[in-house]
C-alpha cells in the first residue's frame, strides 16, 4: 500500500462504514460493518457480506481495525483520518481538524445524539491511542442545514439561556451535500430547482433542497425527530415525552424512544427493514406502512417549504434497495404530478475524504 492515504470512518446508528482514499480521492479499500446489534455482517471491498457477531459498535470497530491491518493498512500508510460526526452542538458545523477543544465539543454533544456521538468519539479516541500524531478531521451532519431560514430553525420557545441551544439543526447533511454536488455526475441531469431528497437508512430524514441549498428538513434538535426510523419514534408530541419521563423516569424514557420504538417497536420483531420485508405478519406490515405513510405526510411539508417539487432523490440503505418502499412513496405523492425520480447511492465517505484532503493541504488550517 502506498502512503499519504486518508481513512474515513462513518459510524451510523446500525453500521460503521470505513473507506481508504488515496491522495487523488480514489477509493482503494472499503470495509463496512452492517446490522450492528442485529444481523451482524462484515463486507470487505466488493465481496459478499459475511456473517459476523457484531453485538455493539466497539466490537464492530475493533473487527474493522483488525481487517484493515490484514489488508496492509498501517499507520505508515496514512496521512490522516476523518470522521462523520453527527452532532457538533451549537458551535461545531464546518469540517475541521480535531483539536482538544473540538473533541470536547463533540463530547458535550454526546447526550444530543446518543446513538451516534459516543461511537464517533470512541473511533476518534481509538485512532488517537493507536497513532497519536495522525491528524484527524471531523465533518458534521448538521452543516448543510445552516441555510434553513430562521423560522424553520427556531422552535416557538422563549429566547433564554436555557433554550438557546434548542434549534432544529437537522442531520444527514453530509449525505445531502454530497448528493447535490454529485447529482449531475450520477444522473446526467442538471440538479432540479426544487428537489425532495430522502435519506432512508436506519436513521431516516427528508430534506427540501431549493437551488442546491437545504431550506427545510425533518430532523430537529436531535436525530430522534421526524420520520419513523429503525428504533427511533420520530415525530412525537412533547407532551407524550413529558408523560413518559414522569411515568418511567428519564433513563427508561430515553431508552424507549431511542432504542425500542420505530420499526422495532411497531413490529415487535426487528428494526431491520430487509427482515421486515420478508416477514408475513400484520405487525411487520403495519411497521412498513407506518414508515411510508409518515414519509408521505412529511414530504408534503417539505414540498410546501420549496413551493412545489421538480424531482425526488432516494438514498440510504432503504432508499437505495427497497423498491416497494420507493414505489409506495411515489404512488402516495402522485397528487403532485409525474415527478422524475432517481436513486443516488450515499457517498458520505468520499465527501468527507475530499474535505479532509483539502484541509490537509491548506497551510492556513491548523
Ligand atoms: N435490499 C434491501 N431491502 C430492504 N432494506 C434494506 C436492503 N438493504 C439494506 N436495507 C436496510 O437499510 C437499513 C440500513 O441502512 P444504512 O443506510 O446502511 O444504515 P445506517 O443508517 O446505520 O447508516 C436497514 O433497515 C436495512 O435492512
Ligand atoms: C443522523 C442519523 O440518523 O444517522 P444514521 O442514519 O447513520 O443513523
Ligand atoms: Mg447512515
Amino acid at each position: 500500500m502506498a502512503g499519504g492515504m486518508v481513512l474515513v470512518v462513518n459510524a451510523g446508528s446500525s453500521s460503521i462504514k470505513t473507506a481508504i482514499f488515496d491522495a487523488d480521492l480514489r477509493e482503494v479499500l472499503r470495509i463496512d460493518a452492517q446490522g450492528i446489534g442485529q444481523t451482524g455482517q462484515l463486507c470487505i471491498g466488493s465481496g459478499a457480506a459475511q456473517p459476523c457477531a457484531l453485538p455493539d459498535h466497539p466490537t464492530a470497530f475493533q473487527a474493522i481495525l483488525a481487517r484493515l491491518h490484514q489488508q496492509g493498512i498501517t499507520k505508515g500508510n496514512l496521512a490522516a483520518a476523518a470522521h462523520r460526526v453527527v452532532h457538533g452542538g451549537p458551535d461545531l458545523a464546518t469540517t475541521t481538524r480535531i483539536t482538544p477543544a473540538v473533541r470536547s465539543g463533540i463530547a458535550e454533544a454526546l447526550p444530543l445524539a446518543p446513538l451516534h456521538n459516543p461511537h464517533n468519539l470512541a473511533a476518534i479516541d481509538a485512532i488517537t491511542a493507536l497513532t497519536p500524531d495522525l491528524p484527524q478531521y471531523a465533518a458534521f451532519d448538521t452543516g448543510f442545514h445552516r441555510t434553513n431560514p430562521e423560522v424553520a430553525r427556531r422552535y416557538a420557545l422563549p429566547d433564554r439561556a436555557e433554550t438557546s441551544a434548542l434549534r432544529r439543526y437537522g442531520f444527514h447533511g453530509i449525505s445531502y451535500e454530497s448528493l447535490v454536488q454529485g447529482f449531475y455526475e450520477t444522473t446526467g441531469t442538471p440538479l432540479p430547482r426544487r428537489l425532495l431528497a430522502l435519506h432512508l437508512g436506519n436513521g431516516a430524514s427528508l430534506c427540501a433542497i431549493l437551488d442546491g441549498q437545504s431550506v427545510a428538513t425533518t430532523m430537529g434538535f436531535s436525530p430522534l425527530s421526524g420520520l419513523t426510523m429503525g428504533t427511533r419514534a420520530g415525530e412525537i408530541d412533547a407532551g407524550a415525552v413529558l408523560h413518559l419521563v414522569r411515568d418511567l423516569g428519564l433513563e427508561k424514557a430515553e431508552h424507549l424512544l431511542h432504542h425500542e420504538s420505530g420499526l422495532r417497536g411497531l413490529s415487535g420483531l426487528t428494526a431491520d427493514m430487509r427482515q421486515l420485508a420478508e416477514t408475513d405478519s400484520d405487525a411487520a406490515r403495519l411497521a412498513r406502512d407506518h414508515f411510508c405513510y409518515w414519509i408521505t405526510r412529511q414530504a408534503g411539508s417539505m414540498i410546501a417549504a420549496m413551493g412545489g417539487i421538480d424531482g425526488i432523490a432516494f438514498t440510504g440503505g432503504i432508499g437505495e434497495n427497497d423498491h416497494e418502499v420507493r414505489e409506495k412513496v411515489l404512488a402516495n405523492l402522485s397528487w403532485a404530478g409525474n415527478i422524475p425520480n432517481w436513486i443516488i447511492p450515499a457517498a458520505e465517505e468520499k465527501h468527507i475524504a475530499r474535505q479532509a484532503l483539502a484541509l490537509l493541504k491548506d497551510p492556513a488550517h491548523p
